[in-house]
């Protein structure tokens, strides 16, 4: 397990630390100068509305954003390092998945293309099927498939690897009510046994519930870190939503008063 050490040793780096992130796309300054912690073995949700940095933020962490400054450590290495290669899982949120090759075949070419020795690989391939309830399609085309099944084919290629840390844009979009709900009691099984981190995005507030602790995110900055209920509590607010609500409208006032402008000039 990752974040059991015996007594004695210091405790693990925790799976991020981000202090002082900033990221430019084009001419606009996307992240802000953003300080966050992500405990190891959670499930975090990192929330906001749609164009307010998730994805970002997400490549930034696993090495695939250019223009990064400020100090982001991943897994206690600099994001980015090759060392890191294997222990992180990515999935975004166009799926990654041949539609001539069946289930079974992605996930083998896949597995091959991580460097799964040969007689490990049937044995990583079912095994992640499993994981992602997909045990049943395995032989079916991924054209066949229906997009949520496609999602949780990259979901699985993620899975192979056994990822220390899982970085998911936004999963469960378009999925219906029933998948939605197993494949989040499938995130908080990966945590629970395997000690595996889970960094997943949403713009939907009512999966908020279902993580153990939130970024909060609005225009590239984050509005709060937290617990669920913590930041229910904090905002005096009956929901994570109208907690949302109640930061972005104490983000609003703030920046009249500073009179910031809306594309960040204070940030340079
Ligand atoms: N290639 C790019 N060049 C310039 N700006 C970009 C590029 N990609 C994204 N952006 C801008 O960066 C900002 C953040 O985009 P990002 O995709 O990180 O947001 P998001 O929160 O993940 O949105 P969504 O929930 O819709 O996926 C947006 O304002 C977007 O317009």
């Amino acid at each position: 397990m990752i974040n059991k050490s015996p007594v004695g040793d210091p405790p693990p780096p925790p799976a991020v630390r981000a202090r002082g992130l900033r990221v430019r796309r084009g001419a606009a300054q996307v992240l802000k100068g953003l300080d966050f912690t992500v405990e190891r073995g959670s499930v975090t949700g990192l929330l906001g509305p749609s164009g307010c940095g998730k994805t970002t933020l997400m490549r930034a962490v696993v090495g695939a954003q250019a223009r990064v400054t400020g100090d982001l450590r991943v897994l206690g290495a600099p994001a980015g390092s090759a060392a890191l290669r294997h222990r992180l899982g990515y999935v975004t949120q166009a799926p990654s998945v041949y539609l001539d090759l069946t289930v079974r075949q992605n996930l083998d070419y896949y597995a091959a293309v991580l460097g799964i020795p040969r007689a490990e690989r049937a044995r990583a391939v079912a095994g992640a099927l499993g994981d992602v309830d997909l045990t049943s399609h395995a032989d079916a085309l991924a054209a066949r498939l229906s997009g949520g099944q496609r999602s949780r084919v990259s979901l699985a290629v993620a899975l192979l690897g056994t990822p220390e840390l899982l970085v998911l844009d936004e999963p469960t979009v378009g999925l219906d009510p029933v998948l939605r709900r197993d494949l989040w009691a499938l995130f908080h099984r990966l945590a629970a046994e395997r000690g595996a981190t889970l960094l997943i995005s949403s713009h939907v507030m009512d999966e908020a519930d279902r993580c153990q602790r939130l970024l909060l995110m609005r225009d590239g900055r984050l509005l709060a870190e937290g617990a669920p209920a913590e930041l229910r509590e904090r905002t005096g607010a009956g929901s994570v939503e109208e907690a949302f609500l109640r930061l972005v409208d104490a983000d609003r006032a703030r920046e009249s008063e500073n009179g910031e402008s809306e594309n960040g000039e204070g940030d340079r």
